[in-house]
Order: C-alpha cells, then structure tokens, then sequence
C-alpha cells in the first residue's frame, strides 16, 4: 500500500506551504485496479507538463535556471552538452515539488504538485517491484537490498520531464531511419548513473539504445509502456552482471513534441555503493570500488554527460 507522504507542510523552510493531498496508488489491489491508477497519475502528470512547457518562455524561464533543479532549455549539465530539448528536473521531496511548483504553475500550483506527488508515488512503487524482482533473480540474500534505498526517506531520486519540440523535415518520411545528418540529438548518448530510469514518454518516437556492435537501436513509442533503464550505481551493486545501459533520445521527424517523464531511482546521499556480497567470488572479485552516492555525483557533474564515469571507480586489480 502507497500511502501519502505525512509531513503536511514543505521541507525546505523557506516558506510554510500547505501540501496537497497526494493521490495515492495501492499496489496491493487487483492488478488491473493498480495498472488504472499508475496510467492515470502518469496522464495526469504528462497533461501538466505539457501544460507548462506550452507557456511563453520568459514564463518557463521562472522555473529557472537548472541548478541542476528547475527548468533548463538546450544546456544540459554543467559542462557544455547541449541537445534540442528543454526539461524540468524535480527533487522528488515534498517540499521541494511543492516550492518548485509555485514558478512552474504561479495561477494554481497544487494541481501541478499533485500530479507531480502522484505520479512519483506511482512510478517509485513500479521502480521497487521490479528492483525486488531483480534481487531475487540475482539470488541476494536480502530481497529489499536495492528497493529499501529508494524508499529510505533520504533517497536522492528525481523526475526530469524533457519536452523534444516538433522538427519538420521537407519530406515526410521517418527520421529515425533518415541519414544521421539529417537527426537532431535532444539528449546526448549517456548512461543513468542512478540506480533504476522508470520512464514514459508520448507516442512520438525518439528513445535510441546502444547494443553491441555500436549499433543504435529505436524504441518504438508506447504511451502506455514504460521503460526501464539500469543505472550505473545497480551496475556496481551488482558486480556488472546487470549493466547500465547507453542510450539517447533524438528530434525526429514528427508534427507533434515529444514528451519523456524520467523518474531515476537513486539512493540517499551518503549511502555508500559497494558490489552486494553476494555478487563478488574468488572468481568474480570485486570490479569497483565502495564510493558513496555523493562521490559519485560529483564525479557525474564534474564530467560530460557521454563520459563513462564508473571507469573512476574500478579496483585496481583491472
Ligand atoms: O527522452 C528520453 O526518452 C530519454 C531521456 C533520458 O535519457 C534522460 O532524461 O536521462
Ligand atoms: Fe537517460
């Protein structure tokens, strides 16, 4: 059962703001109760961010500058990456959704930090059923060993809404299959350095994954899918048995914007990463390095959004 967050007032402190109820999704119900209430809040959440990206821009800019929270258009991260797409980043805490939303909806906020609450509720309870199915999968001898850092009320997760605009070609045929040329990058090859990217977007293609062969690979659109990416931090609690996969989202050619909502699930701050102890044998030792969350998102901003930051914190041995 998901139940609403408790604090009645925002964390931050800076202003005493009253929070809207939360909608809430019970995971326990009959499965086709569950899945209504996970596509609602997620039609929720996308109708309001599209909302506010179709707002002037000197509005949008109030929701601004990324620092890394807020709203961001064409610079991505700190260190010179650009790609054709604008995008909120959200801490997920109460608090700050609700701080955030009074320059993301200034005439009625609480409709955006409702459906932004709803929606993180919704999509962090799909985020730790699959990582418990993960962690008995892999044999772990604790069930909840990823899940219980997304649900420590520390965990650092966040929600980045990115919005692709319309990009018309003279003819009007499919981008994905067009020359490189002739594609926009939105968002740049990466991998998720968090633990698990629970995403959605709108029926507009755009989602490339990176397979063996350096070949690029489309992910057909499916508004009511959504797609799960493993992020560096599961790479390293895992030993690389699961690995954090390279992707990146292109402008193709579509009347429509396209629409991600990007929930990453991540530990808390100073929750130190090391390889479960199950996962490291005499013939498997130990690939990385114990690092806490922290160290790692100052190795990620202080890097280009394509460089591989894990190889920072491999053992010696390799
Ligand atoms: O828009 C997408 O489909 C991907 C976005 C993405 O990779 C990200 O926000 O990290
Ligand atoms: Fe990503």
């Amino acid at each position: 059962m998901v139940v609403a967050s408790p604090p009645p007032l925002a964390r931050t402190g800076e202003k005493k703001l009253l929070l809207p109820k939360l909608p809430t999704v019970d995971l326990s119900g009959p499965r086709a109760d569950v899945a209504q209430q996970i596509v609602k809040a997620a039609e929720t959440m996308a109708q309001e961010s599209l909302g506010f990206f179709a707002r002037p821009d000197h509005e949008k800019k109030r929701a601004g500058p990324a620092d890394p929270f807020g709203y961001g258009c064409r610079n991505i991260g700190f260190n010179g990456d650009v790609g054709e797409v604008e995008y909120v980043l959200l801490n997920t805490h109460p608090g700050s959704i609700a701080q955030r939303s009074l320059t993301i909806n200034s005439t009625d906020p609480t409709k955006f930090s409702s459906a932004a609450g709803g929606y993180i509720e919704a999509v962090k309870e799909v985020a730790c059923e699959i990582l418990d199915m993960m962690a008995e999968g892999l044999g772990a001898t604790d069930a909840e060993a990823f899940s219980k850092l997304i649900r420590d009320v520390d965990s650092d997760s966040v929600l980045r809404l990115n919005h692709y605009p319309p990009f018309l070609l003279p003819s009007p045929s499919s981008a994905v299959d067009h020359p490189a040329a002739e594609l926009k990058v939105g968002f740049g090859a990466h991998t998720d350095p968090q633990i698990l990217t629970v995403l959605t977007s709108n029926d507009v293609a755009g989602l490339q994954v990176h397979v063996d062969g350096d070949v690029w690979v489309s992910v057909a659109p499916d508004p009511t899918a959504f797609f799960v990416n493993v992020g560096d931090v599961l790479q390293a609690m895992t030993n690389g048995r699961f690995v954090s996969v390279k992707h990146r989202a292109l402008n193709v050619n579509a009347a429509k914007p396209r629409l991600s909502m990007a929930y990453f699930a991540a530990p808390p701050l100073n929750c130190t990463i090391s390889p479960l102890p199950e996962m490291v044998t005499p013939s498997r030792p130990s690939l990385y390095r114990a690092f806490t969350w922290a160290e790692y998102k100052k190795a990620s901003y202080s890097l280009r959004l394509g460089d591989s930051r894990l190889d920072l914190f491999k053992t010696q041995q390799q």
